[in-house]
This record gives C-alpha cells, structure tokens and sequence, in this order.
C-alpha cells in the first residue's frame, strides 16, 4: 500500500467525484513535492543539497588528507563544477580521477613549467608585467583589474610563451582574459548537468547551449594559440629558454594509454584550468595583501624598510635569490594566506569505510560521500591561532608561538592548508619566499 492509498484509507465515505477531487488533490501535493525536492536538488549555484560533510577540525583534516592521502584521492565528480568537461573525458588535472592520466598530467606541471628552477629563470618576464602594473596603477586604472589581468598576462606567457602572446595583442588577450572570467563566474552552475546529464539539459535548455557556446570558444581560441606555439617551435633553434606549459604538453605522452598524445578536447581542458587556477589564485593573493597593507600603514612601513635594506633604496625590482633575505615578506604572504585563502575549501570523495575510521562518521552511504575541508576555518580556529581574525604578520617572525604553524606543506601536523593537503595538493606552485 502506498502513502496515497493509506491516506485515501483513511477518510471517510464520500460520493465518488469528492473522492475523485481527493485522490487529484493528494497527488497533486505528492508530485508538487517531488518536483521540489528535485528542483532544490538542482539548484543553480551547483551546491549539494544531499549529504554534505563539512570538516572543520585540523586534526581530523590531517588524518584523513595527510595521513590517509592513498585512500583519498578523488574529488567527488558530480560536485566539481569543472567535473562538466570531463563528461567526454576531456579532463583537467583538478577534476581527473587517481590513475594513469592524472600521474602524467600532474608530473608534467609539477616537475615542468612549475618548478622552481623555471620559475627562477623567468625574471625578465615578471619584472616587464610589473613594469606594466605600476604604469597602469599610477595612471589611475581600477587596482583590482589591473592587478589580475597582469597575473593573467604572466600566467599566459608561461603558457603559451613571450612571442605567441605578443604577437596576439593587448586587445585579443584581454578579449581570452574575460572569456575566462566570464566561463569561472558560470561554471558553478553547469554543476547540474554533470549530476543530472540528462534531465539537466531538459530543465535548462538555454544554460546548456550557454555552456557548449563557451566551451567552443575556449576550442576556438585555445587552439589557434596551440598551433601557432607549434609552428614557432619548429621555426626554433635555441633550446637554452624556459619550456612553455603548451610545449609540455606537445610533448607529453601518457605512457600507460599505449604512449598516446592528448586529445585537443584534453589540450583546451588543461590550458583552461592553468589560465583560471593560476590567475585566480595568485591574484586574489596579491589583492587581499594589498588590501590589509592599505589599512594597516605600519604594516607598509616595515615592509618598505625590508625592500630598501635588500634594494639599498636603488631599485624598484627584487632579485628572485633576494627572497629568501626577506622574512617580513614571507611573513606577510603566509598572513595573507593564512587570513583570506583564496579556496576556502578543498574537496574529496570520502569511501564509507575511511569515513567511519578516520572522521568517525557513520551514516555515510556505501557509495561514500562528498567532504568538504573547510579550509578558511581551520586557518581561523581560535584553538591553534591567537587572535585569529587579525592580520598580524608578526605571528610568523617568532620562532615560538604561532609560527611553528607555518609548515605548508602540512606533513608533519596541519594547522593551515592553504594549498589543501595530501596527494592532491597544489605543489610546487607556492610563492618562492614561502616554501
Ligand atoms: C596563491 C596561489 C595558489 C593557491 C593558494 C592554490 C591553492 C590550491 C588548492 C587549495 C588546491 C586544492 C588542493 C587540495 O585539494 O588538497 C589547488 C589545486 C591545484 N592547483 Fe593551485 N593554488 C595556487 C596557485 C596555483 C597555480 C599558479 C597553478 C598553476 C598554474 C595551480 C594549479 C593547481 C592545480 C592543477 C591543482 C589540482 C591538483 C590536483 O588535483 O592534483 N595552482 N590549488
């Protein structure tokens, strides 16, 4: 017996067309219902309304990121929103699943275009964009746009390098700059159609063609600028200059898939994530310590008194081996991340038996559960941190109290995991004077 057939059970006798009217109302109200719990399921900022796990506490986050790492080693697909481009595997290094593919693309970044030793040779790049915030700065253009379309222009020249972007222009690489912005700022709500493929191109027609039209933009211009790296290459003869993400990947080979090359679809998927993540992450960085050094002049004053004891007042530019003479900075920059990490969470899929043993929960489903670490709060827990909503570099100039929290890479304990922590970390891409 159903719950309508037990309801219509319990009334009393009446003349068949109230009864009919009855039985319309009751499943009228049982589909109202059904339709509002799917559209709540589909929400359209991409958020999971079914079971959602949220940890907090540091200790737990380290057993299960750190100590655990081999057992968690995937995001939960259906809720990273970036997860929609790798419904035709077309996968990014955030969103590929622990295996074959993921080990060769994330090898490529970390021990390639990201190691420090590239990073170190691409000075003249940094200090020519910096040239160009300060100019755009002084001439009174918008802080926040100039500080992230200069991220954006280094990041691409790391990507497609010097003479593929020059050779594209100012005006083309803004237009790629806000096609990026424009994909971040929907990608969030094309969540639904990786959860619900194909009722979610039902319910939202105009989103999903929204998304393809993107999508065969980034193709379009993604893949002229591959070609043309390409082209560039082979006109080459000098090999002594940093390598290019896109030359990597040219290169790449995922041995265990039969020593195959990437798709295009991979290319565009792997190019857009370098661009987005890489911009986004640094620039909000920059801008949130900008942001309190405005507010707090005393802080601007030591800091400037560091610079011209490094610069000895002459120049305006920091030698990348200067770094490491510069703790107020390095200070400053862990403050920063500590204070406003630009992912205020990071995200795995947790298996029922991991759940149960390592966070103690025991009403997760035998598919296991998505589980969010909430990262911005573990960076403010007023039990590892004093002060913990204050911005005070300083914290880590002592080599007692709250300094001892400073270890990013979170091995030994975990008391900020602004890079996440465990296999799926961002290594490797740290500000040099913070590793
Ligand atoms: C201030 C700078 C940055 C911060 C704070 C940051 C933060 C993060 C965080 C929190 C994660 C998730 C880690 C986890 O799940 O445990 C991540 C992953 C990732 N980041 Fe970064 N990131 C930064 C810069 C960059 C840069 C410059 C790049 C590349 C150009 C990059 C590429 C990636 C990639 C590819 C992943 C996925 C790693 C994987 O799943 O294996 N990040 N980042």
């Amino acid at each position: 017996m159903t719950m309508a057939d037990h309801l219509i059970g319990m009334l009393p006798p009446v003349p068949d067309c109230v009864t009919s009217a009855r039985i319309l109302l009751i499943a009228t109200v049982f589909f109202l219902g059904v339709v509002a719990r799917l559209l709540r399921n589909l929400a359209p900022h991409g958020t999971r309304r079914g079971l959602s796990i949220q940890v907090t506490d540091s200790a737990a986050a380290h057993r299960a990121l750190v100590e655990h790492s081999a057992s968690v080693l995937n995001r939960p697909i259906g809720v990273v929103p970036s997860g929609i481009l790798t419904v035709e595997r077309h996968y990014n290094i955030l969103a590929a699943p622990y295996g074959p593919y993921w080990r060769a693309v994330r090898r490529n970044v970390t021990a390639g275009v990201l190691r420090p030793s590239n990073l170190a040779l691409l000075g003249g790049t940094r200090a020519r964009v910096l040239g160009r915030l300060v100019h755009d700065l002084r001439s009174g253009a918008p802080a926040a746009e100039s500080i992230y379309f200069s991220v954006y222009s280094l990041i691409a020249e790391m990507c497609f390098g010097e003479e593929v972007v020059s050779e594209l222009g100012e005006t083309r690489l803004r237009a790629m700059h806000k096609l990026q912005t424009d994909f971040l700022s929907v990608l969030p709500s094309f969540g639904v159609f990786v959860r619900y493929p194909r009722m979610g191109k039902l319910l939202y027609p105009s989103r999903w063609r929204q998304l393809l039209a993107l999508r065969r933009r980034q193709d379009e211009s993604y893949l002229r600028l591959v070609a043309e790296v390409k082209k560039s290459n082979t006109d080459r003869k000098d090999d002594s200059r940093v390598k290019t993400y896109v030359e990597s990947l040219l290169d790449l080979r995922i041995l265990e898939d039969g020593g195959r090359a990437l798709t295009d679809g991979e290319f565009v998927s792997l190019i857009s994530e370098f661009l987005g993540a890489g911009t986004e992450t640094t620039a909000s960085t920059l801008q949130w310590t900008i942001a309190n050094l405005i507010k707090r002049p005393d802080l601007q004053q030591k800091l400037r008194a560091e610079v011209d004891a490094v610069t000895s007042g002459q120049r305006s530019i920091i030698e990348e081996a200067e770094l490491s003479c510069m703790p107020y900075l390095k200070a400053t920059l862990l403050e920063s991340l500590r204070r406003h990490p630009p992912l205020p969470f990071v995200l795995r899929h947790v298996g029922r038996e991991v759940a149960a043993k390592v966070l103690g929960l025991t009403t997760v489903p035998e598919g296991g559960a998505a589980v969010n670490f909430l990262v911005g709060k573990i960076g403010r827990d007023p039990a590892a941190w004093s002060d913990p909503t204050e911005f005070k570099p300083e914290r880590f100039m002592s080599t007692d109290g709250d300094c001892k929290n400073a270890d990013l890479t979170c091995t030994r304990e975990l008391r900020m995991m602004p890079f996440g922590a465990g296999r799926r970390a961002c290594r490797r891409s740290r500000p040099p004077c913070c590793t």
